[in-house]
């Protein structure tokens, strides 16, 4: 087992896009960390950067201190002792379970017997003991990606990188499978790193969360700081289906642009600056309450039930803005005042200008249908 330590790491593919920009990120041994963001923003560069099939333009990675990349120096994918699975089963078809599993201590010149009793042992740890037999193609997909698993974790790697893993399988299989991973991984001590585009499964599953996006880590942590602290409006967004909304505020107050949302300083966190910036309201910050005369109010355009609570969109002065709805679902067309409880102020600086959303960003396709809404500029509460 090993940490993972990359400084400053950068990539640059040939056409000239850049996949990394400056990657500092140390990961503890026995740590797990997903990393997520959305399409295009570098995960599984970065994840095959670690791995050794991509080299980097800049900076060093060592893994368990050793330098594996950088100061021109470059070990082999093969040669850094980690293992890796794939969204598809990378399995096989020819060979048996056995074959499949058994194959890189076959290539390190294993014995035959010593061969035979690791692989029995890791099928047992991914719970297909005795299937050394079996021909991939009589099993299920959920035991073909546990076979994927036994043969990365044959050779005892020093860290286990996955991609996209457990993608490819359906729930609930999907959900058993996270549960045994983790429980395994941490039995074992193994340093994980995890791409997945399942938020809620990195959120459940690690002990740190990388957020990517445009090659940069835009904020690393544990779930709970990602949640309740996100960094950026981006992150809350990103993770949390935040309603983001540009603003500005004046003398404590943040008056939203183009909108009629103010909001008081006892109603909003961070750093209260007269300036330009942008709010970020979760969706459970958000009370809803039944629209009283001709005041301003929104109309639901979306309505989810959802354990938690409904997945609510209330179109209101043409911003969209995501709700989580405890009790009774609320629908669609039906007519709101919202209330903002507690919303997140981000100053422009913690804003950067390719992330600043502009509220067209948000307007709801069906916010033309819906009806005009008053515009009156509201303190707390809009009826
Ligand atoms: N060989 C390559 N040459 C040029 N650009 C590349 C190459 N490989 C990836 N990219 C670009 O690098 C960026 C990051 O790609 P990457 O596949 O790492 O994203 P990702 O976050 O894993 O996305 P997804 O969730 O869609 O798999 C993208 O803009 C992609 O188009």
């Amino acid at each position: 087992m090993s940490s993972i330590a990359l400084d400053s790491v950068g990539l640059r593919f040939a056409d000239g896009t850049r996949g990394l920009d400056n990657i500092d990120l140390t990961i503890a041994d026995g740590e797990f960390v997903a990393l997520v963001g959305p399409s295009g923003s570098g995960k599984t560069t970065l994840l095959r950067t670690i791995a050794g099939f991509i080299a980097p333009t800049n900076g060093g990675i060592r893994i368990g201190g050793e330098l594996v990349a950088g100061d021109k120096t470059f070990v082999q994918p093969e040669h850094r002792r980690l293992g890796m699975v794939f969204q598809q089963h990378a399995i096989w078809p020819h060979w048996d379970v056995a074959g499949n599993v058994g194959y890189s201590l076959k290539l390190a010149k294993q014995p035959r017997a010593a061969r035979a009793a690791r692989v029995a042992e890791v099928l047992e740890l991914v719970g297909l003991a005795g299937m050394e037999k079996r021909n991939p193609a009589t099993l299920s997909g959920g035991q073909r990606q546990r076979v994927a698993l036994a043969r990365a974790l044959a050779t005892a790697p020093r860290a286990l990188l996955l991609d996209e893993a457990l993608s490819a399988l359906d729930e609930p299989l999907r959900a058993r499978l996270r549960l045994e991973l983790r429980t395994l991984t941490r039995a074992m001590g193994l340093t994980v790193v995890h791409v997945t585009h399942d938020r809620d499964e990195a959120l459940a599953l690690a002990d740190r969360v990388v957020v990517l996006d445009h090659g940069r880590i835009q904020q690393a942590g544990t779930p709970e700081q990602l949640v309740t602290e996100p960094s950026q409006p981006f992150v809350a967004r990103f993770l949390s289906d935040a309603t983001v909304i540009p603003g500005k505020i004046v003398d404590q107050c943040f008056t939203a642009a183009a909108h009629v949302l103010r909001l008081s300083s006892d109603e909003i966190d961070g750093n209260h600056v007269n300036g330009c910036g942008s709010i970020a309201i979760l969706p459970g910050d958000i009370r809803l309450h039944p629209a009283a005369g001709a005041g301003p109010h929104g109309i639901v355009v979306s309505s989810l039930f959802g354990r938690e609570g409904s997945d609510v969109v209330v179109c209101w002065d043409g911003i969209d803005f995501r709700c989580l709805v405890p009790g009774r679902r609320p629908a669609v067309g039906e007519k709101f005042s919202i209330e903002i409880a507690h919303a997140l102020y981000y100053p422009d600086d913690t804003t950067r200008s390719s992330e600043r959303p502009s509220a067209e960003l948000s307007v709801s396709p069906r916010a033309e249908e819906s009806e005009t809404m008053a515009k009156e500029p509201m303190q707390k509460r809009a009826r």
